[in-house]
């Protein structure tokens, strides 16, 4: 698949107006949509207003839902809050760092009657402001953490195609459950609490 020229975004809305276009066909170009994450340089002034923190867990804030065809989300992680090790649906996952850094550790999928094993730890990266990883359940799995105990962090997720659950592992025995992802705001304005959607994916 040839690659496009797509301009660098200088705004967060221009780079929302990019994904847009780069999603307009339902073949994702993984490098392309990688390359114009890392080229939007972060700026507070353009994401702040979707940023909100709990002291609970990481949040979840839906910026815009991509068309129906990704939804884009900023995740705040308070100091030393991260997420379950988790899968993505059969979905692509880029994660752009805004502020702060993050810890992504990779895990294999367990192996099937493999009840009661730890999980098999592949690689563990960090990643500072303006860096873009990239996952999808053929890489395997991930847990997301922000190690620091003085800063907080925050981050743009991509998921295409959306999804509203996903598989979450205890890192001990490999056992998976099913945990339904949720808002804790969307569009800035905060979701209302419901108890059925809790935890969620922490
Ligand atoms: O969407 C989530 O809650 C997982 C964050 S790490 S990709
Ligand atoms: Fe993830």
């Amino acid at each position: 698949m040839e690659r496009r020229f797509i301009k660098s975004p200088s705004s967060l809305d221009e780079l929302i107006e990019s994904l847009h276009v780069l999603f307009e066909s339902d073949k994702v170009n993984v490098e392309e949509v990688q390359e114009v994450m890392e080229n939007y340089k972060s700026n507070e002034d353009h994401w702040g207003k979707f940023a909100d923190y709990d002291h609970n867990r990481y949040t979840r804030n839906l910026v815009d839902e991509g068309n129906g065809k990704f939804n884009l989300m900023l995740l705040c992680w308070g100091e030393s809050q991260g997420s379950s090790i988790h899968s993505h649906s059969n979905a692509h996952c880029f994660m752009k760092i805004l502020d702060g850094s993050l810890t992504e550790t990779l895990y294999s999928w367990p192996e099937k009657g493999t009840k009661k094993k730890p999980m098999q730890q592949l690689a563990s990266n960090d990643y500072n402001e303006n860096e873009v990883a990239y996952i999808c359940d053929e890489k395997g799995l991930h847990r997301v953490e922000n190690k620091s105990h003085t800063d907080t962090a925050c981050s743009l997720h991509l998921y295409s195609p959306p999804f509203d659950s996903c598989q979450c592992f205890d890192q001990r025995t490999s056992k998976a459950y099913s945990t339904k992802v949720t808002f804790w705001t969307k569009y800035g304005k905060r979701t209302p609490f419901n108890v059925s959607e809790f935890p969620r994916l922490s």
